[in-house]
Formats: structure tokens, sequence, C-alpha cells
């Protein structure tokens, strides 16, 4: 902002609208200083209030006579955002009803990444062993990489001071460099050669390819079965997009994101991706979106959030797991990745290809009426097959008292672990028992502030709330009726399903998968590695283990409770438990040797349960839409919710039925509700929903703009609108 003084003279004619990456819902008015050529996108600095801040030059007008308005500053020498990101950003706000200032936020997430990467000290190692080696010299030569590093770095690896570090330049053992601080990621090359693919997974792999060749928005769904091949199938593409000059983004949900997923893209690359995810710090952040927008990094590999990183150049988007419900963001501005992922090629005019075993039933409804291409996998490679699957009626075969595995389940993991193969127990639960009960009075523990029990957890003898994380040590008498030891534990978790399995199987090694177990990245890849070498007999594992894992000699998948997901209002039960199950048993048998699924149910006849014991898809598709089509529910018709939260359970009710009473007028519009939303209190605000019907060719999101405008709420109270639900609570 050196430049003040250059431009005084406004131009009075001409005005530029500026968006700031702030909660405002438009971009504001400011005059144009005469000589200052700007262009939709560059980045300027204006006052807003008493402050000067960094916005983005959002269109152009010209001044009414009279108007005072205050001028921009100066612009930022850096590169613009592209016109069709501003017009992402404009379509992404008007769709899901959020902030158009928000959505630029989740844009620029930090200004440095807008300059040049800052000039730093590097070092590296001579090749040269230097004078006098001592233990720390030594330990910053053998653990101070990846080289070239900065002194703070090499030293903190090492465990060691700067100073070692500093003395070792000297001593001869490392030269010391200038370089960015931020330095570019290796370019990938497109033409290395990947793995033989199978006639099948060739033919998928030109036909993704030809799409990114028409160099026209086109999108494909790659249907795969289980083991398939997918990744190594949309790899042709990737590499067909790189060699057209263009940047990838493959979108993976967060929690599959791992070291061993990355490694597949260095291998078919020769280079590691960049990767962006909720967890990483803030100078990694900065190097990728610098690299980003620059259009230098040219493959991505991220969660939904990268979608909104500033790419150039985009030539294809992969979103990998497209049923994966994690695309959604439920806080904040609310999308969904998958979808604004296609909006986004819309407006940038390239590919996307939605990858799934289990595609949503709105991308196979998409592909069957020809708005997708559908490009399916029927079968794994080689000898895989794919997983026999059954069920087990758990009023058949009842388990002991006080035990969660029936017979079945225990003679298939014993034949399993006896043939030196490995067993996987599925249970979407974490913790001891969901529910802790008290013998004495029937008191059940509840979270302090929010509608939801508290689970047993043994391990760290706390009972624990899951939706806000509160906990406290497990109390030794009731806080009813004071009764002592009375407390009991009712249902399983996996941490009691892994000690039936250590009590039915004493020899073998059971261990659990879940958020609480694989604390951080490095314990996770290490219980992942021990299971892939057959470290594990027994891996009992929550959501956790599902997702895009390849475990060799995985050949049995118990789940525990089949029935779990299939409870509660949510439309989208069927299709997610039968999703989950399909990709929960297509653990088993992904190499050589054949594997087998059982699955525990007390409702054997619901469909979604017979349609995967009877491996017919198909058929679970066409109940499935057949039943959407009747009830007008997507991808037939469309849905939004609202949700009323505040301080106090009268006044939030009075909200909802002010915000019924202003629904406007419109035909092909159904509205149910307010009521008391299923968890009708959290961390202490009181929770209260609606739900809007429309029929598909409404314009829903325009219709709730209009409505949400027409009430104001105090400050305390909220109304969140959410277009397109996933979530049901
Ligand atoms: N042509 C091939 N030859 C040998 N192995 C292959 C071939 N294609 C894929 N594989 C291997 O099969 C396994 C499954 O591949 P991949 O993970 O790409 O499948 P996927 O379809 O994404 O599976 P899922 O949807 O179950 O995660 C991997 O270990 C992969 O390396
Ligand atoms: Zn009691």
């Amino acid at each position: 902002m050196s430049s003040i003084a250059c431009y005084h003279a406004t131009n009075v004619n001409q005005t530029a609208q500026i968006l700031f990456p702030v909660n405002v819902p438009t971009a504001f008015d400011y005059a144009v200083p005469a000589g200052l050529d700007l262009a939709r996108g560059d980045f300027v600095f204006a006052p807003i209030g008493k402050q000067m801040k960094l916005g983005v030059v959002w269109g152009f007008g010209t001044a009414e006579p009279g108007r005072e308005l205050k001028s921009i500053v100066d612009r930022k020498a850096t590169r613009p955002l592209s016109p069709d990101m501003l017009d992402f950003i404009d379509w992404t706000a008007r769709y899901n009803g959020a902030s158009l200032g928000n959505v630029l936020r989740m844009v620029i997430r930090n200004y440095k990444a807008l300059d040049p990467s800052a000039i730093v000290t590097l070092y590296r190692p001579s090749g040269n062993s230097p004078k006098n080696l001592t233990p720390s010299r030594a330990a910053v030569l053998r653990e101070g990489g990846p080289w070239p590093a900065r002194a703070s770095e090499a030293a903190a690896r090492a465990g060691v001071s700067t100073g070692v570090v500093k003395g070792l330049v000297k001593a001869g053992g490392l030269v010391a460099e200038s370089g960015p601080v931020d330095p570019p990621f290796p370019e990938p090359d497109a033409d290395l050669l990947g793995r033989e693919l199978t006639i099948g997974q060739k033919e998928a792999g030109e036909d993704l390819a030809a799409q990114i060749r028409t160099g026209r928005f086109n999108v494909s769904l790659l249907d795969g079965v289980t083991g398939s091949g997918k990744t190594e199938v949309y790899f042709e593409a990737v590499a067909e997009a790189l060699r057209r000059g263009k940047q990838c983004l493959i979108l993976v949900p967060e929690i599959a994101l791992t070291q061993a997923g990355l490694r597949r893209f260095a291998e078919r690359f020769g280079a590691e991706p960049a990767s962006w995810h909720s967890q990483m710090g803030e100078a990694a952040r900065r190097r990728v979106w610098r690299e980003v927008a620059q259009g230098r990094c040219k493959l991505v590999v991220g969660a939904r959030s990268a979608l909104y990183l500033p790419f150039p150049k985009l030539g294809l988007i992969v979103v990998d797991e497209e049923h994966d419900t994690s695309y959604k963001q439920e806080e904040g501005v609310i999308y969904n990745a998958r979808d604004m992922a296609v909006v986004r090629a819309h407006l940038s005019g390239h590919s996307v290809i939605l990858a799934s075993a289990t595609p949503s039933l709105e991308s196979l409804h998409n592909a069957r009426n020809g708005k997708f291409a559908h490009i399916i996998l029927p079968e794994r490679p080689g000898a895989a097959v794919l997983p026999e699957i059954g069920l087990v009626d758990l009023k058949e075969h009842v388990p002991e008292k006080g035990k969660f595995l029936s017979q079945p389940l225990l003679d298939a993991i014993d034949v399993v672990t006896a043939r030196g193969e490995q067993a996987l127990l599925y249970l979407n639960r974490r913790g001891y028992a969901p529910l802790i009960i008290c013998r004495s009075c029937g008191e059940k523990l509840k979270s302090p502030d929010t509608d939801s029990w508290l689970v047993q957890h043994k391990r760290t003898g706390r009972a624990m709330c899951h939706l806000t994380g509160f906990s406290m040590p497990m109390p030794r008498e009731c806080p009813k009726c004071h009764t002592e030891d009375s407390l009991t534990s009712v249902g399983p978790g996996v941490e009691r399903v892994a000690e039936e399995a250590q009590e039915a199987f004493p020899n073998a090694r059971v261990e659990i998968l879940s958020s609480d177990t694989a604390g951080n990245p490095a314990e996770l890849a290490e219980r992942m590695r021990r299971m892939e070498q057959g470290e594990i007999d027994i891996l009992v594992g929550t959501q956790m283990v599902v997702k895009g894992h390849n475990f060799p000699k995985l050949t049995f998948v118990g789940v525990v409770d089949g029935d779990l997901g299939l409870a509660g209002g949510d439309p989208r039960a069927g299709e997610r438990t039968y999703q989950t199950l399909v990709q929960v048993a297509g653990r088993a048998g992904r190499a050589d040797k054949p594997g087998h699924a059982l699955i525990q149910t007390h409702q054997p006849e619901h469909e979604a349960l017979v349609a995967l014991a009877a491996g017919d898809r198909e058929m679970f598709i066409g109940v499935e839409l057949a039943m959407r089509e009747m009830l007008g529910l997507p991808p037939y018709g469309k849905l939004a919710a609202v949700i009323f939260w505040g301080p106090e359970a009268a006044k939030v009710d009075a909200l909802a039925k002010k915000f019924l009473a202003a629904a406007p007028r419109a035909d092909g519009i159904e509205i149910l509700g307010p009521s008391e939303a299923p968890i009708g209190r959290l961390r202490g605000m009181f929770r209260r929903r609606l739900f809007v019907q429309a029929e598909a060719s409404v314009n829903l999101s325009k219709y709730m703009a209009t409505w949400r405008s027409k009430i104001r709420t105090a400050s305390k109270y909220k109304i969140q609108i959410d277009i397109d639900p996933q979530s049901f609570m």
C-alpha cells in the first residue's frame, strides 16, 4: 500500500463492486481512482468502516450523480481470481443460500499466499562428512531431512538446537543457500508406466480419457465394484489432463486421505501430490494455495474444501467415493462438494468423474437418464472375486446373554484365523457401551447440555458425549439414587466387541480401530501397516475401516449390527445402510483369497439387506427410486431443511412459528413442521426444524432466499437453511 498517494484524482464515471471476505451478502460500490486499471477478479485495498481491507473486484458500474462513494486505494500486484472462479463463488452462495462474502472467505484463507514465497536460508547435506562428528551433528545429518530444510525444521526433526545445524556449515557437513520457504511441488509425470491394466480397466480408462479430450464439460459416473481398480482407471484420465497442461483435483473423504493413498499417486506419477485437508498447518496451507493459484501445482488430492482452491487451469475433478456423506459441509457455508464439483466443472468447461462402488441414487438416476456417462467395472482384476454376503437372523441365532457375537460369526472367525487369514468385525459405535443405566433406579446417564446418552469408554475410564465431546470420569455411584456400583453398561461398542472376541479367541491378536484409538495419523498408519502385513488377526472397527483400504489377508467381515443405520426418520437410511455394508463387506477377499461377509440383523426381510444378500443392486435401486418418486423426494423432487436454534425453548418455538407464517405463497411447495429436531438440545441450544419439499421445477434456492429475507432474528437466535439436507438430526 505504499502507493496510496498515486491515485488522488477520482474518475467520476467508473465504479467497481468490491466483495470482501467477511460475512456480507453482496459486493459494495466504490469509486475507481483515475489511472487505476482494474479487471474482474483483481485484489484491491479499500476502506470498509475504519479499516483498510483486501477485497476482490466483483464487477463494474457507473456512478449515480450525487452519490458519495469511498474510493478504492490500490490494486494488489498478484494474480487475479479467474472469471469462472468468481462465477463459482456466486453460484455456491446463491444455490446454498450462503452469504457471498463467506464463500469468498472459504477461497481466500491466507493473505500471505498472495505474495511470492519468502526467501530464507535453507540447508542441505554437502555430501562430505564434517569435521568432529558429534552425536548431535550425526543426528542432524541422519534425521534433519527432507532437504533442503530451514535450520529450525532440521533441528526440530533431529531433536537438537538450531546452533548445531548452523555449526555444521562451518564444519563442512551442510551447505547453506537461499531459497523459497515454500518450494514448488515436483511436476507429476503423466507418462510413467502405470500398473498393467485388465482389458475392462483399459477400456474404462480410455473412455474417461476420451471425455477429457473433448475439452468440454461432461460428467462420468465410474461405477465399479469394490476392489475393481477404480483408482487405477481414473489415473488414466488424470494422466490425459496432465498431458494437456491442465491441473487436476482429486477429492477424497477426509478419513481416506492417508499416506498409503498418497503413495499410490506418487508411484503412478513419480511425485507426491499436494494434499489439502482440515488438519494442515498454516505454512502448508499457504504453500498449496499459492502454488495452485499460480497454476504451478498440477495435482492436488484433498478433502472437500480443496474444491474452493483457486485453480486457474483446472481440467479434471475426480470425486472419489462420491456417495460419501462427508462431502456435505454442515457448518458455516453449507454445501455438498460432490454437487458443487459438477457445478464448478460446468462453469469452467471441463470433466468430472464421480467414482464409487455404491453410487448415490442421485448419480445413478443421472446416469440412467443420460446426463452422466456411465462407466462400469463389473469385476475385480485377476483372481480376486467379490465376497459372498450372508445374513444371520439374530432372532434365530441368539448370542449368549450379555454377548453380541452369534455362533455363525464365531464359527467363521474360527475358520479364517485357523487358516492364518484375518477377520474384520464392523460396528459403527465408538467406546464400550452406548448406554449407561442404573440397575437400582433405571436412570440413564445423559450429557449435561445435550439430548444424548453418555457412552461408556472403558479404555479411558470415562463417560462421553459423542455429539459434543463432553466427558467425565465414570461415576462410582448413580447420580440420581446414589446407589454405589449400580451403573451397568447396555449394548455393544467396539471396545466391548473386542473384549468378547479376545475371550472367544484367547490366542488371537485383537485390535480396535476407531477415532479414539487412532489418535494421530502416525498411529493410524502404523495400525494399518500391521493389519496389511498380517500382524493383527481380528480387527474391530468403526466406519474408519470402511474406506479405501486394501488388506490382502482379510477374508472375513462380520457386521455386528446390520440394523444400526436403519432406525430413525432419515429417508436415506436404506441407501446409507446398503452403501456402508457393501463397502465394508468389500474389504474382504481383495487379493488372491476369496472372502465372505456375514451381517447380523433383526430385520432380515428389510429390502436393503435382502438385496445385499442376493447381490442384487438393481433390485434395490429400483425399489428405492420408485419409493422416492412416489414421495416426491430427491432426485424426483427437491428438499430443504430449516433449523432454528437458541437458548430459550419458548423463543425458538415462537421463531419457528413466525418463520412458518412468513412462507411465500407458491405452487408445488409443501411445508412439513416445524417440530422438535431429533436432537432437541445441543450444547444448551434448543433446536426445532421444518422441511420444505418442492416439485422439481421449483427454484427452491430462490424460494428459500426470499423467505429467509422476510425474517430478522435476535442475535442469539439462528435460522439455518440447508438445501438438499443429508443429515436429519
Ligand atoms: N490391473 C491390476 N492388476 C493388479 N492389481 C490391480 C489391478 N487393478 C487394481 N489392482 C489392485 O487392486 C486393489 C484395488 O484397487 P483400487 O483400490 O483401485 O480399487 P477400488 O475400485 O478403488 O476399490 P474400493 O472402491 O473398494 O476402494 C488395489 O490393491 C490395486 O492395486
Ligand atoms: Zn440410580
